[in-house]
C-alpha cells in the first residue's frame, strides 16, 4: 500500500485542530434532540497501518492490499445481533434503519459516509461457545473510530450513536482515547516462535475415512459434492505476536483480503482468496473459487477438479440470477495462483434489478457449495453429521457494508483464532464421486501451509 510521507505533517499540529472542530461539529449534534447515530469524518495524513494498534482490545481490520483500501475500526459506536434462518434478513432490516438515521457532518475534503462491519459465522444456528468467544452468530458493528486509507487517501470518523453516547465529555475523551491507541501504533521486535502440535481435529485418518464415506454416497446419488473440514490446533512458547502475521500474510498474499477481528477476547484473522460478494451501486461481482491444485499442477488435474467447480459456478449463477438485469460468466475457469497452491477461478458479474440490496444477496448465496455443498440441504445434512466441532467464523463471512449499496464481503479461509500463545487453523476441501481421500487430506495440508508458515515465522 502507497505510503504518504511526502503528505505527513508533524501529528501534533493537526491534531490539535481536529480536537479543535471535533468538538465545534459534534457538540451541537450531542446536545440536539437528534437520535441515531453520528459521524464526523475528516480527512488526516496518516499513514496506512498494516495491523490493528498493538493495545486495542477491540477492533475490526479489512484490508485489501492490491487495491490499496484499508479500514480499521476501533472501538464500539453501536452493535446489532442476529441468529437463525432470518439473519440476513433482520440485519438488512437494521442497516437500513440504521442509514436512514444517520447524521453525517464531514470537514475538508473527507467526503460522509457510512460503514459498518458485517460479520457472521458459517451456521445460522451457531451458538457462540468458549472456542468462540464474543462471536456472535451475525452482527453489524460501527466502531466508535473508523479510519479508511483508500488510494493513498485517509479519512477518520468519529462515530456513536446518540441514543446510547453518555455525557459528551466521556465521549470526547473515549475518542481522544481511541485516536491515541491509533497515534500510538508502533512496530513490535522481531521475534521467533516455536509451534508444537496440539491435536488434530478430527485425526488425519478418521478425516480420511469421512471422505471415503462421502465419495460414496455421491457415488451413490446421496449428495454431489460436500466440503468436509478439519482443524489443528498449535501452542506456542509465547504469546502469537498477531499484527507481526498479519502483516507477513499481507506482504505475501497481496492479491487475497486481510482480515483481523476481536471482540475483546479471541482473535480471528485470515488471509483470504474468496471474495463472497462485492456490490457498488447497481453492479455485483461474486468468486466462484473451487478445485485446488498445486501451482505446478498439469490440466488433467485440473480437469479433475472442474467436477468441484462447475456445481459453485451454477448455484452463484442461480442466486444472482432473478436478482440481475444482466449476468455475465467467464466461459471456462482461470487459474488463481496463491504462493503454493492454485484455485480454479471462474469471475461472476452482474448489473442488478433496482432496488436489489446487498444483503438480499448475501441471503441467497451463502453457504455457496464452495463451502458448502451441493444439493445444499443434503450437503450440510451430511456435515452437520461428520464434523463433531464448530466451524464458527470459519467458512461464515467478514467485510463491510457502505451507502449506495456497497459491500465488500470475503469468506473466512485460510484463517487462524488465536488465544494468547494458542492458536486454531483450518481448512477444508470439496469431496465429489472422483475424489480421492489421500489428495484431499494432502489439499487441506497446502491450505494449513501459508498460516502455518506465517505462524512460525512471526
Ligand atoms: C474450504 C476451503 O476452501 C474452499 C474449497 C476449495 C476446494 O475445495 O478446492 C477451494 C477454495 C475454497 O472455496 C478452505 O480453504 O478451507
Amino acid at each position: 500500500m502507497a505510503r504518504q510521507a511526502d503528505k505527513l505533517q508533524p501529528v501534533p499540529v493537526w491534531l490539535g485542530r481536529l480536537r479543535m472542530e471535533l468538538r465545534q461539529l459534534a457538540m451541537p449534534v450531542l446536545m440536539s434532540s437528534r437520535r441515531g447515530l453520528l459521524s464526523v469524518s475528516f480527512e488526516v495524513p496518516l499513514t496506512p497501518l498494516d495491523a490493528p494498534p498493538a493495545d486495542a482490545q477491540v477492533w475490526q481490520f479489512w484490508q485489501r492490499p492490491e487495491s490499496e483500501h484499508c479500514l480499521l475500526g476501533l472501538g464500539l459506536a453501536h452493535r446489532e445481533t442476529a441468529s437463525g434462518s432470518r439473519r440476513f434478513h433482520h440485519l438488512d432490516a437494521v442497516w437500513q434503519g440504521l442509514r436512514g438515521g444517520w447524521t453525517r457532518i464531514s470537514q475538508g475534503h473527507a467526503r460522509p459516509r457510512a460503514r459498518a462491519f458485517l460479520g457472521f459465522a458459517f451456521d445460522p444456528g451457531f451458538q457462540p461457545d468458549d472456542a468462540w468467544e464474543g462471536f456472535e452468530n451475525a452482527l453489524i458493528q460501527i466502531p466508535r473510530l473508523l479510519v479508511e486509507w483508500h488510494h493513498g487517501c485517509c479519512v477518520i470518523s468519529f462515530n456513536c450513536h446518540l441514543d446510547q453516547a453518555g455525557k459528551p465529555e466521556q465521549l470526547f475523551s473515549r475518542w481522544m482515547d481511541d485516536l491515541d491507541l491509533l497515534l500510538k501504533h508502533t512496530e513490535t521486535a522481531e521475534k521467533s516462535v516455536s509451534s508444537c502440535l496440539i491435536r488434530e481435529q478430527p485425526s488425519a485418518g478418521s478425516w480420511q475415512r469421512q471422505v471415503a464415506d462421502a465419495v460414496n454416497a455421491a457415488e451413490r446419488g446421496d449428495l454431489d459434492k460436500v466440503v468436509l473440514s478439519r482443524s489443528l490446533k498449535l501452542r506456542f512458547n509465547r504469546p502469537v505476536e498477531h499484527r507481526r502475521l498479519l502483516s507477513g500474510l499481507a506482504r505475501r498474499y497481496p492479491g487475497c483480503n486481510i482480515l483481523s477481528v476481536s471482540f475483546g477476547g479471541d482473535v480471528l484473522l485470515a488471509a483470504t482468496p474468496e471474495r463472497l460478494l462485492h456490490t457498488s451501486a447497481q453492479r455485483v461481482h461474486c468468486d466462484a473459487l473451487a478445485g485446488t491444485l498445486p501451482v505446478d499442477a498439469r490440466n488433467r488435474d485440473a480437469d479433475m477438479e472442474a467436477h468441484e467447480h462447475a456445481p459453485v459456478v451454477s448455484a452463484i449463477r442461480n442466486a444472482l440470477d432473478p436478482l440481475c438485469k444482466e449476468l455475465s460468466v467467464d466461459e471456462c475457469p482461470g487459474r488463481l495462483n496463491l504462493n503454493n497452491l492454485a484455485h480454479l477461478y471462474t469471475a461472476i458479474r452482474g448489473e442488478l434489478r433496482p432496488g436489489i440490496r446487498a444483503m438480499q444477496i448475501l441471503d441467497r448465496l451463502h453457504p455457496t457449495p464452495a463451502v458448502g455443498g451441493m444439493p445444499r440441504k443434503q450437503a450440510l445434512e451430511w456435515m452437520g453429521q461428520d464434523e463433531r466441532w464448530q466451524r464458527g467464523w470459519y467458512t461464515g463471512g467478514f467485510g463491510w457494508l457502505g451507502d449506495n449499496n456497497q459491500a465488500d464481503l470475503s469468506v473466512l479461509l485460510r484463517c487462524a483464532r488465536i488465544h494468547g500463545n494458542r492458536a486454531s487453523l483450518y481448512a477444508g476441501a470439496g469431496i465429489t464421486r472422483v475424489s480421492d481421500p489421500q489428495r484431499e487430506l494432502r489439499e487441506t495440508e497446502m491450505k494449513f501451509e501459508p498460516m502455518l508458515r506465517a505462524l512460525t515465522e512471526c
